[in-house]
């Protein structure tokens, strides 16, 4: 458990340079200490992570959204860890849903790019989640077990990997599972962490994502081992990420 929520956000394939506007925005609601509750994470399109970095400075960290597995090589298209460290990332997401199932990402690869991750310095922010169909007939905590078992790599520690709880059917959607679903995926997992990594899994940040919204973020971050969220639509506009960031502003 983490004391402080973070806050992190994942901009997906959305933005632009005109986009470093809304980071600016987020930077000086940062330098006014509006914001000084809350540890806050932006996960631009690695298009803009360098001008992301250069932006924010030193008032927020910045991370990629995906890595390769490996730091350098013959792999037109792709980006490594190592390149996003240079380029000014802190964090890299691993493991996003749409990565599982628009690119046929295993937990093995999961794991590899979180390896690759920690090799580069970085923290790796790793997605689970159960979809629809899963959640309807009753496997959400044996899909989240073995996500957690396969994607998460040995030697973990709370500085090198963050686990994010995406229930599959709540991205995007607006729906977003009851304070018991949440309570109750938030509390396996940390027991599965605890298990396996004793103080190191008590340590690290879970963070729940799917619709968080500025609505909705004081409930869900208050459930138990909830140490923060992902937020992907409401993480775009500085507006809705000071909204959310004041919304937990009472748990802090
Ligand atoms: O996928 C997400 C963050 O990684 C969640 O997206 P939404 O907040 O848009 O539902």
């Amino acid at each position: 458990m983490s004391a402080r929520k973070l806050i992190a956000g994942n901009w997906k394939m959305n933005g632009l340079t005109a986009s470093l506007e809304e980071l600016r925005a987020m930077r000086d609601a940062v330098a006014g200490g509006h914001l000084s509750h809350v540890d806050l994470l932006i996960c631009p399109p690695a298009t803009l992570v360098a001008a992301a970095a250069q932006t924010v400075g030193d008032a927020f960290p910045v991370g990629g959204q995906d890595c390769h597995e490996r730091q350098e090589g013959a792999f037109t298209g792709n980006i490594s860890a190592a390149m996003l460290a240079d380029a000014g990332a802190t964090h890299v997401i691993v493991g996003h849903s749409e990565r599982r199932t628009l690119h046929g990402e295993t937990d093995d690869i999961v794991r590899a790019k979180a390896e690759a991750a920690r090799a580069a310095g970085l923290t790796a922010v790793i997605c689970i989640g159960e979809t629809e169909s899963e959640r309807e007939t009753g496997q959400t905590l044996d899909v989240l077990g073995r996500q957690l078992a396969g994607s998460v790599p040995d030697g973990a520690t709370a500085d090198t990997v963050i686990v994010a709880y995406e229930p599959v059917w709540a991205i995007g959607t607006g729906r977003t599972p009851t304070v018991d679903d949440v309570a109750e995926a938030h509390g396996f997992m940390r027991a599965r962490l605890s298990e396996r990594f004793g103080d190191a899994g008590r340590a690290m940040r879970l963070l729940y994502g799917g619709s968080v919204k500025p609505g909705n973020c004081a409930t869900l971050l208050a459930v138990d081992n909830v140490d923060g969220a992902l937020v992907g639509g409401a993480s775009l506009k500085s507006a809705d990420i000071v909204a959310i960031c004041d919304g937990v502003r009472t748990l802090a």
